[in-house]
């Protein structure tokens, strides 16, 4: 998961064969297609109290060889709803900073060993490029950056920590466009969010995640595991509909993944739950079989409520690096995705991507992750995200 760039990589030219000259998608286990689907076996479909105890369909789920990853969730399911929020800024700081810390110490250091005791000169400017594109902030951000910084300061003396500021700045008001909540229509039932993403991008963790907050809130919440694919999938998102208290819509294994929407969309149509959050398989994003079904599914959702999905959430994996880029193109194209959740900012020291992201596509960035814990993802903001990736304080 941690990508860590290579210290010998050389500057310039290993930058752009890296951003044009590697086969990124080769990184990625590509999913084996089911070859054929076993018997379905509906879900009964539960009764459905808005916010009582969890109704988990009965579903016989043949166990995957390895035992399914089972999310690490810290609190007890009964404190979801009426949490104390005591101080939740300072903590979500926190955690966001340390979260953050690989690609804030790295760049840090990088800015403190290129701007102390030096003037900014051509030579320093341009380190700093590489730099900015080392942490993935992308070509043309790194030039807008290292040129707003050169404004009226070339030739003088700059103290590291006016560079952070700077830079902080300049990252803030790229984002800032793009930092929106993921707000639900209450005049929607069921607000329908659909989520894709390549194979283990985070998912269905991130379901289980905003099922918790959903929940928090007051509202209902269903889950479909559309991710008929992976039997641990399936388990997993049951876990945390036990733990949220959400019911969860699933069917066997190998199922065909439209009927088991279909089956999710009726549901919840009849509890009249606030929301469903209807979970799909990993997809390679070229892999076209794969990207037909995505579409199958969205023209089931449509049928049933022609206004849903009323979100497409695309989970993309910062530890992907540059390839985010491509999954936001195609799953744009393909689901017409609406917003952005970026997972497992912990997990590399480029966490820039999620600014190069922002400056390409200009969608919404909804929630990011930076770890595994269901308090580990939070709604995006812009601010606080550029001074804690620069390493600057609050
Ligand atoms: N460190 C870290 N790990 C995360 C984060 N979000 C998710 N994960 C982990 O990433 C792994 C994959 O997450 P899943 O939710 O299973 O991913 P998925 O997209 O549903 O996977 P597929 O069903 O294979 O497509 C799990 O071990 C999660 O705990 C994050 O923000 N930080």
């Amino acid at each position: 998961m941690v990508d860590e760039p290579k210290p010998s990589e050389p500057k310039k030219a290993g930058f752009l064969k890296r951003l044009f000259g590697r086969d990124e998608t080769a990184e990625i286990a590509p999913p084996s297609h089911p070859t054929g689907e076993a018997a379905v076996q509906p879900a009964a479909a539960p009764a459905l109290p808005p916010a009582g105890p969890i109704e988990v369909a009965p579903i016989a789920v043949p166990l995957a060889p390895q035992p399914p990853a089972v999310p690490h969730v810290r609190e007890p399911k009964n404190e979801f709803r009426n949490e104390p929020k005591s101080e939740p800024k300072k903590k979500w700081w926190q955690r966001l900073k340390d979260g953050l810390s690989r690609t804030s110490s790295k760049l840090g250091r990088g800015i403190t060993d290129l701007f102390t005791k030096r003037k900014l000169d051509g030579a320093t400017l341009e380190e700093l490029e590489d730099l900015l594109i080392q942490a993935d902030l992308g070509i043309d951000t790194a030039a807008r950056i290292t040129e707003a910084l050169g404004k009226g300061r070339f030739g003088k003396d700059i103290a590291p920590d006016e560079v952070r500021a700077v830079l902080s700045a300049e990252i803030e008001k790229v984002l800032e466009p793009v930092a929106h909540p993921l707000v639900v229509d209450a005049a929607k039932a069921p607000f329908v969010v659909l989520v894709v993403g390549v194979n283990g991008s985070g998912k269905t963790t991130t379901i289980g995640k905003l099922a918790a907050k959903f929940r928090a809130e007051g509202k209902s919440v269903m889950l479909g595991a559309g991710d008929t694919f992976r039997a641990a999938a399936i388990e997993q998102l049951k876990i945390w509909g036990e733990r949220t208290g959400s019911p969860v819509i699933a069917r066997e294994q190998g199922s065909d993944a439209a009927g088991l929407v279909f089956d999710a969309m009726k549901a919840a149509q009849d509890a009249g739950t606030d929301v469903l959050i209807l979970d799909t398989a990993g997809r390679l994003q070229n892999k076209t079989e794969l990207m037909a079904e995505l579409e199958k599914v969205l023209r089931v959702i449509r049928k049933i409520d022609a206004s849903a999905p009323h979100s497409v959430l695309l989970v993309l994996d910062a530890t992907t690096g540059q390839n985010a880029l491509t999954q936001v193109e195609v799953f744009g194209r393909t689901a017409g995705v609406t917003g952005l959740v970026m997972t497992k900012l912990d997990g590399t020291a480029r966490g820039g991507i999620l600014v190069a992201v922002a400056a390409k596509f200009g969608l919404p960035v909804h929630f990011i992750g930076v770890g595994e814990g269901v308090d580990d993802l939070e709604p995006f903001a812009a601010k606080d995200f550029a001074r804690a990736i620069v390493g600057l304080d609050e």
